[in-house]
């Protein structure tokens, strides 16, 4: 990721929205749903090379503002939020102490995990970038609270509206740009 956005921005691109999936950490979060990530926690390794961790992972707000109008035009259900992004897929089923900071997390009200927003955003804010990213959940939590996967066609369906709406995103960005100059 941070290679993508070092090399980007040397080439002028200026606002990078990033669409991936990601597992749920709230049962009100539903297979193929979008999540527009308002700010990440830093569990990565590439960000706090660049800055510690006291620096924050937020979305831009032309970003997020954007993203949020998309959603209401392509009328897809999103919820909006602060999400995991940590290097290790399986680690909390070997270590325990990764176990417990995720339990503490999903009280705190992260939405759900994936892997790569933290190290964007930081980037973003470090390199005074427009940054953003749109999750669609891959992973909800079933009824007896284990996690259920099912990468078929309700998320292969949410994942094309998220696809969706970053481009409309980038759309009213672009407009918005015409009026006010981004720099
Ligand atoms: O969200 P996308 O880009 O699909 O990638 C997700 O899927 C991979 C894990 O399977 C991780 O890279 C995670 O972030
Ligand atoms: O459960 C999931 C799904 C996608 N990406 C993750 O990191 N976790």
């Amino acid at each position: 990721m941070a290679i993508a956005v070092e090399e980007l921005r040397t080439l002028g691109v200026h606002t990078l929205i990033r669409v991936g999936s990601a597992g749920s950490f709230q049962k009100k979060l539903k297979m193929g749903e979008g999540v527009i990530v308002t700010g990440a926690v830093r569990d990565d390794g590439t960000s706090s090379s660049y800055v510690p961790e006291i620096y924050p992972a937020v979305s831009h707000h032309h970003v997020l503002r954007a993203l949020e109008k998309a959603a209401s035009i392509i009328e897809h259900r999103c919820h909006m939020g602060i999400v995991l992004s940590t290097d290790s897929y399986y680690g909390a089923r070997f270590n325990c102490e990764t176990a417990k900071m995720i339990e503490l997390l999903k009280k705190a009200n992260t939405l759900c995990v994936e892997m790569e927003s933290s190290t964007l955003l930081t980037l973003g804010g470090v390199f005074g970038l427009r940054t953003g990213s749109i999750l669609t959940i891959r992973e909800e939590i079933g009824e007896d609270e284990k996690p259920v996967t099912q990468a078929g066609e309700i998320f292969e369906d949410g994942l094309e509206k998220c696809i969706q709406i970053s481009i409309k995103a980038l759309e009213l960005i672009i407009e918005k740009d015409k009026l006010f100059k981004f720099d």
